[in-house]
């Protein structure tokens, strides 16, 4: 299992010359993972939820200040865990195509990422991944700027499942991409976690999240509000404990198309 356990998070910035002060950006993160689930995390745009991912996998900018607990299996996930299992054990989708390197080709880059893993066969490892993505023949060779941003995007998938980690962070790992290659995506989460992995989605995207998840954390403003079942997801949404919860459900077209509560987003004080 793969805890968060009230996670909060500042950044310290310099006001002036000599004063330093905490900006926060998380506040009261908190959410479990198990295998053989995908779990997602929905909320607004800078909400905080690509910072919950560096968090988890050890990634975070130095002036970050993090409170709170992570635990793997048990056992506390500080840094150098993080830095043993990261690529091997745990690894991350991130949200920025920068992620790749301008200067190789992809199936190279796919290639690396399950050498760091340390599986057997990396080559093959790396075929395997990118066939799974889509990427076959002359595309899988291309640098990344001769790749469109949904392929690029596709490329960072196969960089994160080659290594054949127990635990995948996929943040936005579908945004940019077409319905047919979006659907591709989400299906192949979905496979993961029917496979034993542990899946954590991060998207914006409450109907994309729903048509995966096994359970569904509704994060707003680096806190959050509840974590429900998918099936939760219903009717007027009376099983949702959170009014903001309800509202991102009840805002979806094919619901009552309810005002977003984009504006009822209060700013993180
Ligand atoms: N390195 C940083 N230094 C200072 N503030 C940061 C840094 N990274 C992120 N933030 C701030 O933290 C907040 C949360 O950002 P984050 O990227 O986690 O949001 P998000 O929920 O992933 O949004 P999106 O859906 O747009 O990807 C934002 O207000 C952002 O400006
Ligand atoms: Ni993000």
């Amino acid at each position: 299992m793969l805890e968060i356990d009230h996670l909060a998070l500042d950044f310290l910035r310099y006001r002036g010359l000599w004063q330093r002060e905490a900006v926060p950006c998380l506040r009261d993160v908190s959410l479990s993972l198990v295998r053989g689930e995908v779990h997602a995390v929905v909320g607004a745009s800078g909400a905080g939820k690509s910072l919950m991912a560096q968090a988890i996998i050890g990634l975070l900018p130095g002036n970050a200040r993090l409170r709170g607990e992570l635990r793997l299996d048990g056992a506390p996930l500080d840094a150098p865990r993080q830095a043993a299992l990261r690529g091997k054990r745990l690894a991350l989708i991130p949200q920025s195509l920068a992620a790749l390197d301008p200067l190789v080709r992809s199936h190279r880059q796919v290639t690396w990422a399950a050498q760091r893993a340390g599986v057997s066969a990396p080559r093959a490892a790396a075929e395997r991944a990118l066939t799974e993505v889509g990427m076959v023949g002359d595309s899988a060779r291309r640098y990344p700027h001769q790749l469109s941003g949904g392929m690029a995007r596709r490329v960072l998938l196969a960089m994160a499942t080659a290594g054949e980690a127990d635990w995948l962070i996929a943040d936005e790992p579908s945004v940019g991409l077409d319905p047919a290659h979006r659907d591709g995506v989400l299906d192949q989460l979905r496979r993961l976690a029917d496979a034993g992995k542990g899946v954590l989605l991060i998207t914006h995207d409450l109907r994309h999240a729903l048509s995966v998840a096994d359970r569904v954390t509704v994060f707003h403003a680096g806190t959050t509000l509840e974590t429900a079942p998918a099936d939760a997801f219903q009717g007027r949404g009376k099983a949702l404990a959170s009014g903001y919860a309800r509202a991102l459900w009840r805002a979806l077209p094919d619901n009552d198309f309810a005002r977003p509560p984009v504006h009822e987003v209060a700013p993180l004080a």
